[in-house]
């Protein structure tokens, strides 16, 4: 078993990702990684003009994110990531050093779209019904209420990841 971990919080836009990885990583004292931060303009281009990525898009993405993932020398990192498609969890999965762990945040489609509208992000809600299409979920995620607080969320996780 390889000697770091890396905590992919997972799901389709608007389900909590960033909010729940950055509050996991202050209550562990852990650095996270935005998955967002490692699209090339290309990707951020697409999606804005309502195209979903396809895999053959998130190859330089998920690259990119392990390169800065490995980069550090941190034991454990947090990431926020949609890794929607078996291609993105196997490519982070066979990730040298790392020991992956899934964490999918369940939330409802009609409180997806609230989300999104009220927030300011270059993903249109014209593409979440694509994200839910797409999302496959890993037989070995842990999958956590979404529709609780972020407090309650955190700590779930934390006490799962302990067993
Ligand atoms: N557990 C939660 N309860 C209520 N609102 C939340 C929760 N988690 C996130 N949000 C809000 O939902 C919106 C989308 O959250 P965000 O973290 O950007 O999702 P994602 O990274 O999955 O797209 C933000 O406005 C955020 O404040
Ligand atoms: O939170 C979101 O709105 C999404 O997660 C977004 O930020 C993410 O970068 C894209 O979803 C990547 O594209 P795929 O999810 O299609 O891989």
């Amino acid at each position: 078993m390889a000697d770091r971990r890396l905590i992919v919080i997972m799901g389709p836009s608007g389900c909590g990702k960033s909010t729940v990885a950055r509050a996991l990583s202050d209550a562990l004292d852990v650095p996270m990684l935005e998955g967002d931060d490692y699209h090339p303009e290309k990707n951020l281009a697409k999606m804005a003009s309502g195209v979903p990525l396809d895999d053959s898009d998130r190859i330089g993405w998920i690259e990119s994110m392990l390169k800065s993932a490995n980069y550090g020398n941190a034991p454990v990192m947090v990431v926020a990531c949609s890794a929607l498609t078996p291609f993105v969890q196997e490519r982070l999965s066979n990730a040298p050093d790392f020991d992956v762990r899934f964490i999918h945040l369940n939330v409802p489609r009609e409180e997806l779209v609230k989300r999104m509208e009220n927030r300011e992000h270059f993903m249109p809600v014209s593409l979440l019904q694509s994200q839910l299409d797409t999302l496959s979920v890993p037989d070995s995620a842990l999958t956590v209420d979404g529709l609780a607080d972020v407090e309650t969320i955190t700590d779930a996780i934390i006490s799962q990841l302990e067993h």
